[in-house]
Formats: C-alpha cells, sequence, structure tokens
C-alpha cells in the first residue's frame, strides 16, 4: 500500500466559487484521517474526486507512485482498488447479508469456496456471522452499516472511503459504531478517510483531522494538535468548546498566553500602549476557574451536567466566557473567575 495525495487539488461545477479550491493534502498510508467542516464546504466532492467519481478540474490524486488523476489522465473507480460506504448504506434489498456482502467479489469472478471463505471472515470481523441469511430489512441501522463495512473489506481495498455513515444512527448506536470503525481500521491496515461535520465523532476516530471550509484546507494535525493550537477563528470554534474573546495583546507576545499576560488584557486601561493590537484569544472552559482574585463576571446561565454545572457567564464588557463548576451557581450572581490559559489565534 502507500500513501494518498492530493495535490493542488480544485474542482468547480460552473461559475461561482470552486467547491474545492487549490486543497493539498497527504493521508500516510494506513493513516485515518477525518475530514471535516461545515455543510456546502466540499468535503463530499473531495471523496468523489478520491473515489473517481468525480474528475478534477485543477491539481492530481496519487497513491504513491500512481497517477490517479491529474491534467492528462484519469483512472475509473472499478480500478483505483478503493471502497465507498455511505450514509444510506446502499445495501440490496433482494440479497441476504452474505450476498450483499459476496457481491463485490461476484462482480470480479471470484466464486466457490474462495467467496464464502471471505464472506465469513468478513462477516465475523465486524461480528455478524449469524446474520448471514437475513435480508437487510430485518436488521437494525448499526447491523445493515457493518454489512456496509463486511462487504468493503471483503475486496481488501487499499483505502476507504466513508461519507458520514452514522449520520443515520442514533447517539448511543453511533458511540458504538465508532468502536467498530477504530476495529476495522486496526484490522484491515487500510487508509481510511471519513467525512463528516461532527467534531467529536472526528476527534474519537481520526488519526489525523483535516478542517476544510469555502472549499479550502485550513489546519491538518492530530486530534490533540488541533485541540491545543488551531489556527483561526473558524478552526478555534468548530473544535471542542470554548469562547473567543477580543483582546488588546501585544503582537509580540506568545500565542500560550498565561493568567498574567491574560489579567493584564482583561483590565480595561486609559491609555493602551501604542504597540498593542486586538487579537482572538480562545478560551476553554476548563481553563476558567472560580477564584477570588479573578476577574469579575456575571453568570447567565447555569446548566446541570451531571458531574459539574456547565456556566456561561459575561465579563465586564458584555465580552461572553463559559466555564464549569464543581458547586451549583445561581444566574444572576457575580463571581471572580481566573483564566489558567488562552491561545491567540
Ligand atoms: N454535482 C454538482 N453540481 C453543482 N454543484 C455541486 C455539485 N456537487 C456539489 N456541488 C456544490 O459544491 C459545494 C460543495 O459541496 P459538497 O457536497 O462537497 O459539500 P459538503 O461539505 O460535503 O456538504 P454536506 O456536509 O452538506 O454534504 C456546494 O456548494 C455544492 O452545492
Amino acid at each position: 500500500m502507500a500513501q494518498l495525495s492530493l495535490n493542488h487539488l480544485s474542482k468547480s461545477f460552473g461559475a461561482g466559487r470552486p467547491a474545492v479550491n487549490d486543497l493539498s493534502l497527504t493521508i500516510r498510508d494506513g493513516g485515518f484521517l477525518a475530514l471535516l467542516g461545515p455543510s456546502g464546504c466540499g468535503k463530499t466532492t473531495v471523496l468523489r474526486m478520491i473515489a473517481g467519481f468525480e474528475q478534477p478540474t485543477g491539481g492530481s490524486i496519487r497513491l504513491g507512485e500512481r497517477v490517479l488523476a491529474d491534467e492528462k489522465s484519469f483512472i475509473p473507480p472499478e480500478a483505483r482498488n478503493m471502497a465507498m460506504v455511505f450514509q444510506s448504506y446502499a445495501l440490496w434489498p433482494h440479497m441476504t447479508v452474505a450476498e450483499n456482502v459476496g457481491y463485490p467479489l461476484k462482480v470480479r469472478g471470484i466464486g466457490g469456496d474462495a467467496r464464502s471463505r471471505k464472506v465469513r471472515e468478513a462477516l465475523a470481523s465486524v461480528r455478524l456471522e449469524d446474520y448471514a441469511d437475513r435480508r437487510p430489512a430485518a436488521l437494525s441501522g448499526g447491523q445493515r452499516q457493518r454489512v456496509a463495512l463486511a462487504r468493503c473489506l471483503v475486496t481488501e481495498p487499499d483505502v476507504v472511503l466513508l461519507d458520514e455513515p452514522l449520520a443515520n444512527l442514533d447517539r448511543h448506536l453511533r458511540q458504538e459504531m465508532e468502536e467498530t470503525f477504530r476495529e476495522f481500521h486496526r484490522r484491515s491496515g487500510a487508509t481510511m478517510v471519513y467525512v463528516t461535520h461532527d467534531q467529536s465523532e472526528a476527534m474519537a476516530l481520526a488519526t489525523d483531522v483535516a478542517i476544510m471550509s469555502e472549499g479550502k484546507l485550513l489546519q491538518v494535525g492530530a486530534p490533540e494538535a488541533i485541540y491545543a493550537e488551531p489556527e483561526g477563528r473558524v478552526v478555534g470554534s468548530l473544535i471542542g468548546q470554548g469562547a473567543i474573546l477580543s483582546l488588546p495583546i501585544f503582537p509580540s507576545s506568545p500565542r500560550r498566553l498565561d493568567w498574567l499576560s491574560l489579567s493584564h488584557a482583561l483590565r480595561p486601561v486609559m491609555q493602551p500602549h501604542p504597540d498593542v493590537r486586538t487579537a482572538d484569544v480562545l478560551i476553554r472552559p476548563q481553563d476558567v476557574e472560580l477564584a477570588p482574585e479573578g476577574i469579575q463576571a456575571k453568570v447567565e446561565t447555569s446548566l446541570y451536567e451531571g458531574e459539574r454545572y456547565a456556566l456561561r457567564l459575561t465579563l465586564s464588557d458584555g465580552q461572553m466566557l463559559r466555564a464549569f463548576s464543581r458547586l451549583p451557581v445561581r444566574v444572576g450572581e457575580l463571581v471572580r473567575v481566573r483564566i489558567g490559559s488562552g491561545w491567540r489565534l
């Protein structure tokens, strides 16, 4: 297998803003990349170009040394050794589970014992051995999605493409299926590209997350790295919880701001230093603590979440902040908060 690389990839469907705009990205061999972004940002179009269902209008796609698409060449989907899993499962209702899973092998001319063995193995890997003779209509949503995964596994693809595969499932089932996807990734060793607009799903599943907005790639990295050091307002507001404050900051100050610099920035001064600029600073709720030495804030909402209260606070200048409290806090109460850490976006 080999790494998948997208080089200056673009796609326009006509006049207006391109659906995908000069996107470059490398997905390492055996990696699990989540493509995350708001509706209409171009995620599915990227996936469809990788699969070969759309031809790029610019740039190239390579799998190792092999060019899958560029301005001169185009390898059709069936010759790319990729498999795609859709939100809608796309199972054939008139076939049994085993027939659905074995169908891609049948198309490739593999029959007899070899086919039965591969189908059995694929069904075992998604824990559906006992459902081989059922029809899709007699399965739950999660089981149908597992059949779709088994059908994809049976062909031993180099790359598996998943387009919001959990969007039709309820929250409980989604969590269970997330584990199935991780296991599927471990077992198959395939490179996986997973499209979603759900940031917690992307963070929980993938080894790398790529964030798109308006056809462009904004940031790519490990989930922990993007959470800790997001680049810019869009990524900062898309990943994890937090509030973005506009604060007067020296441009030369570090991007990770401590309480000392934040408390200075939060205290109004009559004549700000001429070098100071207004910057967007992301504050995570877990970095905000109620403390007597802190700055004053008013509790706007307090939501009991079981193990803690989630607070929405306003600062004296009207800016909003999020915090957690282990003890109950009254709405309307004036509290003092200390912000242990902030990240300049
Ligand atoms: N076949 C097409 N013809 C014309 N425009 C298209 C076509 N496919 C997609 N687009 C446009 O390209 C843009 C990106 O669409 P795309 O489906 O890739 O977004 P997405 O991020 O996957 O969104 P969603 O999460 O809603 O599925 C949208 O503005 C969409 O209207």
